[in-house]
């Protein structure tokens, strides 16, 4: 996350840290609780490594440094990554993992809800983006989970910041022309929550930007909403 600051505990109930477990262990993607037994991630985290014995799933952490080999964590049973998808700058960039065992749901670890198909298109005005990830383009995993605000874009207005691009329905654009302030490497499958009327929702999961808080380059997210029937139809 570039710009923001530290999460308190319990603040983001909903966030998870994916890590791999190879020779060392370590953080790659984020992700979102939505049920006692599934995360929603994104697709790309998953392009080098996809036997899911190797990943493990921290829930109720607040700082990396508070994982070590004593944590306790769930196990990957089933990666589903959604079959139109093929690369994040080409949308579809959407995962669900299915965990070995059902969550117990604490202060610290709760899910989030899903926006219904009918939400897709409403205007969220307090939206907000969370991650371990870079605090700078050329950086590294962070230790505190970090949050910024964003502000969300029309369709129109990504479309003509990403010229090059197809920015379609199905993908949800957010940040600042002036830039300074987006997600990053790292916070990839990590939620863009917005709160309304006292009720957070998963509206979109981080995938993709050039660079990161560039100036009129804003963050790319998969758009949630457009996905509810997929969604529904894997996990029930
Ligand atoms: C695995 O996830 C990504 O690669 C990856 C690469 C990105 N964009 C990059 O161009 C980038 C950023 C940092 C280092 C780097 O090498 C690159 C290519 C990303 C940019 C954003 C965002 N701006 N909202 C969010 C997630 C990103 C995930």
């Amino acid at each position: 996350i570039i710009g923001g600051t530290d999460s308190s505990p319990g603040e983001w109930p909903w966030q998870v840290s994916l890590h791999v477990k190879l020779s060392r262990r370590r953080h790659l993607c984020g992700g979102s609780i939505i049920s006692n037994q599934w995360i929603l991630t994104a697709a790309h985290c998953f392009m080098s490594v996809q036997n899911p014995n190797i990943w493990r799933v921290y829930a109720g952490v607040l700082k990396q440094s508070e994982i070590n080999e004593d944590t306790p964590f769930f196990r990957v049973e089933e990666i589903i990554i959604h079959p139109q998808y093929n690369s994040a700058q080409t949308g579809y960039d959407i995962a669900l993992l299915k965990l070995d065992k059902a969550m117990n749901f604490t202060d610290l670890q709760l899910p989030i809800c899903l926006p219904s198909k009918e939400e897709a298109s409403m205007l969220y005005t307090d939206c907000w983006v969370i991650g371990w990830g870079y605090r700078k383009e050329r950086g590294r995993v962070e230790d505190i989970l970090q949050k910024v605000t964003v502000p969300l874009m029309s369709k129109e207005e990504c479309q003509a910041r990403y010229r090059k691009r197809r920015i379609d329905d199905k993908e949800i654009c957010a940040g600042y022309d002036e830039g300074g302030k987006d997600a990053c490497k790292g916070d990839s499958g990590g939620p863009l929550s917005c709160r309304h009327e006292e009720v957070w929702y998963l509206v979109g999961i981080t995938s993709w930007g050039e660079g990161c808080a560039r100036p009129r380059q804003p963050g790319v997210y998969t758009n949630v909403a457009e996905f509810s029937d997929w969604i529904l139809e894997k996990t029930t």
